[in-house]
């Protein structure tokens, strides 16, 4: 592991999944990585995962940095107290929202003139559905979006500070407003998790043999509709003007698309069934590959697996003696029989040979 960009302690306030990971990655660089939370559980979780060591309120600490993790409705506050406490810190908070923040923030007449210099909004985007330190990874960041988003007032060294921070924790670095920010997430982030909620929403009531047919389709459209409604009425409150405005497009195509459907044989209906799939391609077309890179198409293989202990960490063991990397990974159960289909996503010029070559080492490669 390289050394750190880092070097004084961090003080990490929250230490749930964010916090926890965060801890775990600075950790890992050999940083002095202090927790604190208000549930005594949720830091003794984090401490006891090897996040990093707990606060302790009678000793003195001078942190370089405070990372606030903190729930977004209670962040400016935290983020407020910590630019008084710690005088020579720098602060950065990781909330999902950021325009409201820095509002709360510009508005306090509680700081100190200047304080704010030693703020900065970030967000990674990097999470799970699961909240709390139990589901904690310290490689949760490795090449996703980390998204800064300094105010007008904070320094050139807060800004170095917070993106030695995500570096620190492998992460890929992006500078945008927060208004930018707020827009932005109300698409990829906050537009996906009210869709989710609302597909997934359809199936609580609905009879269990349809939803014993369900396969990865319904799976992957509605895997954030797992998370914790908690956070997401905090979330979604804050960023209701952007989300709302990308909202009334949703509701102007949903309601074309129950008219087309009312009448499906009218004339131009299958047109414009046809024309809403196209639009959904292209869109989905645009997102960008791994580590921000552009649309990378994948190419994918199934392999059937014996459901025992060990088989899957066999096949990747070896695929990765083959020397192919797998870019995406999926399993699925079939119904009623002993074996997983285990889905590989590998770049399309290695696909045939991996084939051939897992097929020759025994394993059942589905075409
Ligand atoms: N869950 C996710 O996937 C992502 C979350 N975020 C942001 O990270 C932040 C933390 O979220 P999670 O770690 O998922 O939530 P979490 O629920 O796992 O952890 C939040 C922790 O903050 C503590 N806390 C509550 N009030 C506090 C206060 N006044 N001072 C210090 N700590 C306090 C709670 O006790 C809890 O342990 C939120 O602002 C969220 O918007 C950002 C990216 C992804
Ligand atoms: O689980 C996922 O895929 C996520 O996208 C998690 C997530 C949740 C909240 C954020 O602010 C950023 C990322």
């Amino acid at each position: 592991m390289n050394p750190s960009h880092l070097s004084g302690a961090v003080l990490v306030l929250g230490s749930g999944l964010l916090g926890a990971s965060i801890g775990l990655g600075l950790r890992a660089r050999g940083l002095d990585v202090v927790l604190s939370d208000p549930s005594p559980s949720a830091q003794a979780v984090a401490v006891d995962i090897g996040a990093g060591r707990a606060f302790v309120p009678a000793q003195e600490l001078h942190p370089e940095l405070v990372v606030v993790a903190a729930p977004p409705d209670v962040s400016a506050q935290v983020v407020a107290g910590a630019l008084t406490q710690y005088p020579s810190a720098v602060v950065v908070d990781i909330a999902s929202v950021k325009g409201a923040i820095l509002a709360q923030l510009e508005a306090m007449d509680s700081l100190a003139p200047g304080a704010l210099a030693r703020y900065v909004g970030t967000h990674p985007m990097a999470g799970r559905e699961r909240s709390g330190p139990v589901a904690a990874r310290g490689e949760l960041f490795n090449s996703m979006p980390w998204v800064l988003c300094p105010s007008e007032f904070s320094s050139a060294h807060a800004i170095k500070v917070a993106h030695s921070l995500a570096i620190d924790l492998d992460a890929v670095v992006f500078r945008f407003t927060a208004e930018e920010h707020d827009a932005a997430v109300a698409l990829v982030s906050h537009l996906p998790q009210v869709m989710a909620s609302l597909v997934a929403s359809r199936l609580a009531e609905s009879p269990s043999a349809a939803l014993s047919l369900s396969g990865n389709g319904l799976r992957d459209v509605t895997r954030i509709a797992a998370s914790d409604p908690a956070l997401w009425v905090q979330i979604l409150g804050a960023n209701a003007p952007k989300l709302l405005e990308i909202m009334q497009g949703v509701r102007t195509d949903l309601d074309r698309l129950i008219n087309t459907l009312s009448a499906p044989t009218a004339p131009g209906a299958r047109l414009d069934l046809a024309q809403l799939m196209t639009e959904g391609n292209e869109g989905q077309s645009r997102i960008p590959g791994k580590h921000g890179g552009p649309p990378q198409q994948y190419s994918w293989l199934t392999v059937l697996v014996d459901d025992k202990p060990g088989q899957i960490a066999k096949l990747l063991t070896e695929i990765g003696e083959i020397g192919v990397n797998v870019e995406d990974l999926r399993m699925d159960h079939s119904a009623g029989l002993q074996v997983g289909m285990v889905e590989i996503s590998v770049l399309p010029a290695k696909r045939v040979a991996l084939v051939e070559e897992l097929t020759a080492r025994g394993w059942k490669v589905l075409q």
